[in-house]
C-alpha cells in the first residue's frame, strides 16, 4: 500500500512536527509509506535548500532521515501488532539517537529518496536504517533510534493550544 501515508494517521496533537507534521504549514510535511518490507518517501528539496552551492543542505538530510526513521518506527509497532494506524492505543515514537553519515555530496535538483529498513523491533525501541539516494545513488545513510514517547511527554502535548504548536 505505497499510497498509505504514516503521517496522515498521526492524531492532530501529534501533526505539528516541522519535518512531518501536515499541519506544519512551515514544515516538511515529509510522507512515507510501506514498500513491501521497506519503507519509502520522496521530497523534493527546494532550491534554498541549499548548502554548497548545487548540493542539499546536510541538516535538511538528517531531518528527512529523522522523520522517515521515527514514522517507521510507528507503522512497524503497528504491523508488529497486526493493527491499523489509526487504531488505540495509540503507538507513538520519538528519536532517542540519530546517527548521519554524508558518503558523498547530495546534489541539489530532482528528488529524494528515503528508504528505510527496519533492523531491530524490541520492547519500547525500534532501530530504523535509512538511505537517502539522489538520481539513483546512495548520498546518505543514518540510522535512527526510536522510543515509544513517554507518557509525560504525551500528556504536555495533549495540554498545549494547538495556536500555540
Ligand atoms: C495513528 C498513528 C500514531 C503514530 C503517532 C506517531 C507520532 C510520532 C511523533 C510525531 C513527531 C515526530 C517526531 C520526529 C522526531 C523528533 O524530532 S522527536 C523529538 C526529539 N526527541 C526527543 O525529544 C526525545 C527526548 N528523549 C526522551 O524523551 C527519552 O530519552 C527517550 C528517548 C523517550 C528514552 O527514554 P526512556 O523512555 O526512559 O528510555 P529507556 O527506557 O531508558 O530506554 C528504552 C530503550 O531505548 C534505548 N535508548 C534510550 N535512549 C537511547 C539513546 N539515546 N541511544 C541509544 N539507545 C537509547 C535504551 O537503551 C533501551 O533499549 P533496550 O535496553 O530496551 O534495548
Amino acid at each position: 500500500m505505497q499510497n498509505d501515508n504514516f503521517q496522515d494517521h498521526y492524531p492532530d496533537e501529534l501533526s505539528y512536527c516541522y519535518g512531518c507534521g501536515r499541519h506544519n504549514e512551515h514544515g516538511l510535511q515529509l510522507k512515507s509509506s510501506w514498500d513491501g518490507d521497506e519503507t519509502v518517501a520522496l521530497f523534493q528539496p527546494k532550491p534554498y535548500h541549499i548548502a554548497v552551492p548545487g548540493y542539499v543542505y546536510g541538516g535538511l538530510l538528517a531531518s528527512l532521515i529523522d522523520c522517515h526513521g521515527t514514522g517507521t518506527a510507528s507503522a512497524a509497532a503497528y504491523r508488529n501488532e497486526g493493527r491499523a494506524m489509526d487504531t488505540a492505543p495509540p503507538l507513538r515514537f520519538v528519536t532517542a539517537s540519530l546517527q548521519v553519515d554524508y558518503l558523498r555530496p547530495t546534489p541539489l535538483g530532482g528528488p529524494l529518496e528515503i528508504r528505510g529498513k527496519i533492523s531491530e523491533l524490541k520492547g519500547r525501541k525500534v532501530v530504523v536504517n535509512v538511505t537517502v539516494s539522489a538520481d539513483g545513488e546512495v548520498c546518505v545513510q543514518g540510522k535512527v533510534i526510536a522510543v515509544q514517547m513517554p507518557e509525560h511527554m504525551a500528556a504536555k502535548m495533549d495540554a498545549i493550544e494547538p495556536e500555540s504548536k
